[in-house]
């Protein structure tokens, strides 16, 4: 149930530390398999693919997201051969593509919108849900056996489980939807990770507002009718009661949590400052989403618990 989110960039060889993610590095494509192949001999089943591109080109509708040279294509075909039985997402956004560093296209970032907090882009819903299922496509024909759409654009779910059935992938491969995605202040290290801020403006245009329960129910019950295959909430910790309505509103799809960048690093920090153990709090916080009723855990924790499963419990 531990789904691995791992960073590939556009430099072959790169092995690149993220400061703020501790253990955690941005890999190039030569340097995977290395990387990979012990953590899937001591059981790794599943990773999330996240593309920075360095070197690459960004422009106005992300159009290295989906390019032959980018790498999260390469990378797809590359894991496809070497390990035949990991599972294989790919989260599909176009952050880290655009020059603006929005999720969708065209936005009207530098035009202030009456009404709007300051700075709140304006997106094109239907120009960006065209896009995100375009690249969901190249992801699918690429390997991956499940696209993860993060970019919050209405009407995106419908249009990538359209584009997959289409050209003929409706069973090969699944939507997972970041259907419950909140407005939060603990992406940061992720930003920083994937150099995916936006140049003007925020997210609060397109993702959840933190106390906005009904909003989130109302998207997972959407998420489903356009055709998702997984829900997930993100982040995880503050939103324990999403997990459990998500899992009780719709019990036929899985629940999946991100237990994002910030709430590993803040373990982390507080770990360091001997607050707390951390593999203590690292298990005492993913058995909470388990408690709330999520089966599927992305977790920058997966290489730690390929390990402490294996020891013996730690007392408290
Ligand atoms: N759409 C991009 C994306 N996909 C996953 C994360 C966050 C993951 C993490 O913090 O670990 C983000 C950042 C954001 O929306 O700003
Ligand atoms: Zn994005
Ligand atoms: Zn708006």
């Amino acid at each position: 149930m531990l789904m691995y989110p791992i960073f590939i960039t556009d430099d072959p060889d790169a092995e690149i530390e993220i400061k703020s993610l501790p253990g955690q590095k941005r890999w190039g494509i030569n340097k995977l398999e290395g990387f990979l192949r012990p953590l899937v001999e001591k059981g790794l089943r599943s990773v999330i693919l996240f593309g920075v591109p360095v070197e690459l080109e960004k422009d106005e509708c992300g159009t290295h997201a989906d390019s032959d040279v980018t790498p999260v294509v390469q990378a797809l075909k590359l894991l496809t051969k070497l390990f035949p039985k990991l599972l294989l997402a790919a989260d599909v956004c176009l952050c880290e593509y655009t020059n603006h560093g929005h999720c969708g296209s065209k936005p009207d970032v530098f035009t202030p919108i009456p009404n709007h907090a300051n700075g709140a882009p304006h997106l094109d819903p239907s120009a960006s849900a065209k896009r995100i299922g375009e690249v969901a496509l190249a992801y699918a024909k690429a390997g991956a056996h499940l696209v993860a759409p993060s970019d919050m654009m209405d009407g995106r779910i419908k249009s990538i489980k359209t584009m997959l059935i289409e050209h003929g992938y409706a069973n090969r491969c699944g939507v997972m939807s970041y259907s419950a995605k909140f407005a939060s202040g603990l992406y940061g290290p992720f930003r920083e990770a994937a150099g995916s801020a936006p140049m003007a403006g925020d997210r609060k245009c397109y993702q959840l507002p933190p106390f906005a329960k009904g909003l989130a129910r109302r998207a997972i019950n959407r998420d489903v009718l356009e055709g998702a295959d997984i829900l997930m909430v993100k982040p995880g910790l503050p939103y324990l009661d999403i997990i459990q309505d998500c899992a009780t509103l719709q019990p036929d799809h899985p629940t999946a949590v991100y237990q994002v960048s910030g709430e590993f690093a803040m373990i982390h920090a507080g770990a360091e400052k001997g607050v707390y153990d951390l593999r203590l709090m690292a298990e005492e916080t993913v058995g909470s989403f388990l408690r709330a009723g999520a089966s599927i855990i992305l977790t920058y924790f997966t290489p730690d618990f390929l390990d402490w499963l294996d020891q013996e419990p730690l007392p408290n």
